[in-house]
């Protein structure tokens, strides 16, 4: 268990103007679970990363004192654990075992102990392969069951974690709830958009002043009952809160692009699928199921192994148009936006489509400052795509994704990392733009996203490629 004592303490990015986070006063005490709030970009992350003893003198300007346990963070880091918000990025080792292995070895735990540890932190996550499973061949999901075992298995004094089950399905988010729940000598701070679920994980509620400050912090009841209605309005989700819906009033016109037994071999069984003008079309199913490798294949970003896809009445398939015919008409999200963005600057990241397609500068100009607009980034039109907070790059991958006006769009978790207020803004455009006569293919976990604004739900079932589950994980081959 560790204690932690901030005090006064501020953080501004270099080439940043506004401080991240400014200004917070706070002690954690031995034990104490906390979860940590805040609109979208009012510096969570930023928050964590600090505790984590990660942000390095040249890479912005502090102000006031981070203690753990009496020590600076950068002296510390034996003791905390960190999951951040993109999971992949964390992951070191080729092989999954490793991954979880190597801290445990940096750490000096005797060999003996190290596979047993391992073993048992991947079951406590659901992890569904082999040790020897190759880290770059796993889904958005599964990749966050990795990074979560790798800090369980450390048994930190301190855990910290940014939307630890964000790309988790149900039953994932549930198994790894409840080892957090067991967990014993840890002090955690957790950062999780959704409060619902998160409250009965923690003791404490404390909400960051975007700005600086904090503006509320202690027990959950009693921060949702003075100040609900207050943080609701800021954008920040309070537990009880409905969205009213926004479904298609008229009936999908027929697919935009169909995919016929189209699959792809070790990652998508074949489906049968198409997805129409004027609809939103919703992807969900088990983590591993083979959404993402759907969403990319009827994208046209990938070549199916099996059946073919067809669409925009051309004779060629998708993944065979050149790159401008694609833009303009499939705009896609990937899973990780930041695996995206191809400028330093987010301004010239919405030019890059219309420019391809031969837009002139004016009406480049007046896309950009549009869609800017639309997905509240006018302020950070200059900042590096790769310096945004989650929340942001997510909406700047929608905008790009836009700024060419293609017919369908394709998202992977579009809704992730938003707060309240930005994700009923994306999800109001998302509507506005089908009911324009756009097809949306979303994949998600996102049931609030399913419920408000699904026109049609589509369930991949669980990967039936994979071997069976193995019960008993082999020691270290
Ligand atoms: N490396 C960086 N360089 C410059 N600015 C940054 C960097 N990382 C974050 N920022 C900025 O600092 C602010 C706070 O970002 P942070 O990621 O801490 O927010 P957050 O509360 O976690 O947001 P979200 O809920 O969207 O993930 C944002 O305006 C962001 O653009
Ligand atoms: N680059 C890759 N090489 C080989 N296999 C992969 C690769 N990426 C993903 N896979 C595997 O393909 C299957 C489908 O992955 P995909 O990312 O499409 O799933 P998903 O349904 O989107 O999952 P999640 O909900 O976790 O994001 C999984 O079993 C995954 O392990």
């Amino acid at each position: 268990m560790s204690e932690v004592v901030l005090r006064g303490f501020g953080w501004r990015h270099a080439g940043r103007r506004a401080w991240a986070v400014r200004e917070v006063d706070l002690h954690i005490a031995h034990g104490e679970r906390v979860l940590l709030l805040g609109p979208s970009g009012a510096g969570k992350s930023t928050l964590l990363a600090a505790l984590a003893g990660l942000l390095p003198d040249d890479s912005g300007e502090a102000e006031g004192t981070i203690e753990i346990d009496g020590l600076d963070p950068r002296k510390a880091r034996e003791q905390v654990g960190i999951v951040f918000q993109d999971p992949q990025t964390q992951l070191v080792m080729a092989r999954s075992g490793d991954d979880v292995a190597f801290g445990l070895e940096n750490r000096g735990v005797p060999a003996a102990q190290i596979w047993p540890w391992v073993s048992d932190a991947l079951d406590r996550v659901g992890f569904p392969y082999p040790i020897t499973r190759s880290t770059s061949a796993l889904s958005g999901g599964e990749a966050q069951r990795l990074a979560l075992a790798g800090v369980l298995a450390l048994r930190p004094g301190l855990l910290l974690l940014d939307e630890p089950t964000a790309n988790l399905d149900p039953a994932g988010a549930t198994l790894v709830r409840e080892s957090l729940g067991l967990l014993r000598d840890t002090t955690t701070v957790l950062v999780e958009h959704r409060v619902a679920e998160a409250l009965p994980l923690v003791d404490r509620v404390v909400v960051l002043e975007p700005g600086g400050g904090i503006r509320a912090d202690g027990a959950p009841e009693m921060v949702f009952a003075a100040y609900g209605d207050r943080l609701a309005d800021e954008g920040v989700w309070v537990p009880g809160f409905t969205i009213p819906p926004l479904k298609s009033a008229t009936a999908a016109t027929p697919d935009l692009v169909r995919g016929e037994g189209v699959g792809l071999a070790q990652r998508l069984a074949p489906v049968t699928l198409g997805v129409g003008a004027g609809e939103v079309l919703a992807v969900t199913g088990p983590n591993g199921a083979g959404k993402s490798t759907l969403a990319l294949l009827l994208g046209g970003l990938m070549a199916p192994t099996a059946g073919r896809i067809t669409g925009f009445g051309d004779r060629r398939p998708p993944h065979k148009w050149r790159a401008a015919t694609l833009t303009g008409r499939i705009g896609s999200v990937f899973q990780n936006p930041e695996h995206q963005f191809v400028t330093s600057k987010v301004a010239d990241e919405l030019a890059v489509g219309p420019r391809r397609m031969g837009r002139s500068a004016t009406a480049i100009a007046a896309t950009v400052a549009d869609l800017l607009d639309r997905l509240r980034l006018t302020k950070l039109a200059g900042a590096n795509p790769y310096t945004l907070s989650g929340g942001e790059a997510r909406r700047l991958s929608v905008a790009t994704a836009l700024a060419t006006a293609p017919r369908l769009l394709v998202l992977d978790e579009p809704t992730f990392g938003q707060d309240r207020k930005t994700w009923i803004e994306l999800v109001t455009l998302l509507a506005t733009l089908r009911d324009d006569g756009h097809g949306i293919l979303a994949v998600t976990h996102d049931d609030d996203f399913v419920q408000t604004v699904a026109d049609r739900t589509f369930a991949l079932g669980q990967a039936r490629l994979r071997d069976p589950l193995p019960r008993r994980r082999r020691s270290h081959p």
